[in-house]
């Protein structure tokens, strides 16, 4: 097998006494588009930037391509973009760029100025001046230029107007495409992922609570929907139950058992899986 880009074997993170990641083993191989997924204070941050080479691990091991990560070394062939693009603001466009230049041994200044020219962003503009999609589009050129193979994004499109979020996951896309590298992008809002995304990894709590390859997981499940004045007639185990008034929805793994009268099987969506495998650990949610 090649060697994968990540590979987490209990990985864990802990701030005090709390953890903010915890038992986190995970292989994932070269090339792929990483969702990571959960609700506030699930961990995401905390794996980023464990990744990242941010944070220093309390427990376990991480390597990246095969390599160990060593927390307060800039890790070779990592990029990182956070949620706050953060530029310098008094700087023009092309000083900027300049600026990465000086700062990144491996960087391609070509590739920085054909995107940003190309977005139609002014190179004598300063930062502070830009729109926050043009700034978010920046930020993105100075990573791609710095030719990365694990591309790490932290809610990159979270402070965007819907327009801009749908250009900057556009472009992440198209850069993607021309340049076969690993990204790992977080997310609150699960559906922006649907079409960028093959692998998926949700966390709640600091834990993995799903993890695999996206096609896989959505074979692997199916989500019946009925009457909840008859959900006690369908067998087997679901993941989660979701009732809404008279119709519940069902999420079972594997094959699902047979269908009672007015229950139908039906595909499911990413957010089915997300919503679902939540729910699973929170029991006050589970119940039908
Ligand atoms: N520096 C810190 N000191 C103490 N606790 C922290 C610190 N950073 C994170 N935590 C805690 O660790 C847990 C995971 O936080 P993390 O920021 O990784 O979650 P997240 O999924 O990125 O959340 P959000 O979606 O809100 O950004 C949370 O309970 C958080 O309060």
């Amino acid at each position: 097998m090649s060697t994968p880009a990540i590979a987490a074997r209990t990985l864990g993170r802990r701030y005090g006494r709390a953890w903010g990641l915890r038992d986190c083993t995970l292989d994932i191989g070269a090339g792929r588009v990483v969702g990571l997924v959960g609700p506030n204070g699930a961990g995401k941050s905390t794996l980023l930037n464990l990744l990242t080479g941010l944070l220093r691990p309390t427990t376990g091991e991480l390597e990246l391509f095969g390599r160990p990560v060593r927390p307060g070394e800039p890790a070779d062939g990592v990029a990182y973009l956070d949620q706050r693009h953060a530029l310098y603001e008094s700087f023009r466009v092309r000083e900027m760029l300049e600026a990465a230049r000086r700062l990144n041994r491996r960087w391609d200044h070509r590739v920085a100025l054909d995107r940003v020219r190309e977005l139609g962003i002014p190179l004598e503009r300063r930062v502070g001046e830009l729109s926050g999609g043009q700034r978010a589009q920046v930020a993105l050129s100075v990573a791609l230029a710095r030719r990365p193979q694990l591309l790490v994004l932290d809610e990159p499109v979270a402070s965007l107007d819907p327009l801009a979020r749908r250009d900057l996951m556009g472009s992440l896309m198209a850069a993607k495409a021309e340049d076969d590298c690993t990204v790992v992008l977080s997310s609150h809002v699960v559906s922006e992922l649907e079409r960028l995304c093959d692998y998926l990894v949700v966390l709640d709590h600091g834990r993995v609570v799903l993890s695999g390859d996206v096609d896989e997981l959505m074979a692997a499940h199916v989500l019946l929907t009925g009457p909840s004045s008859t959900v006690d007639e369908v067998r087997g185990v679901p993941v989660s139950a979701d009732r809404r008034g008279t119709v519940t929805a069902l999420l079972f793994r594997g094959t699902p058992p047979p269908l009672p009268p007015g229950w139908r099987a039906g595909p499911v969506s990413l957010e089915d899986l997300v919503l679902h495998h939540l729910a699973a650990g929170r029991p006050t949610e589970v119940a039908a």
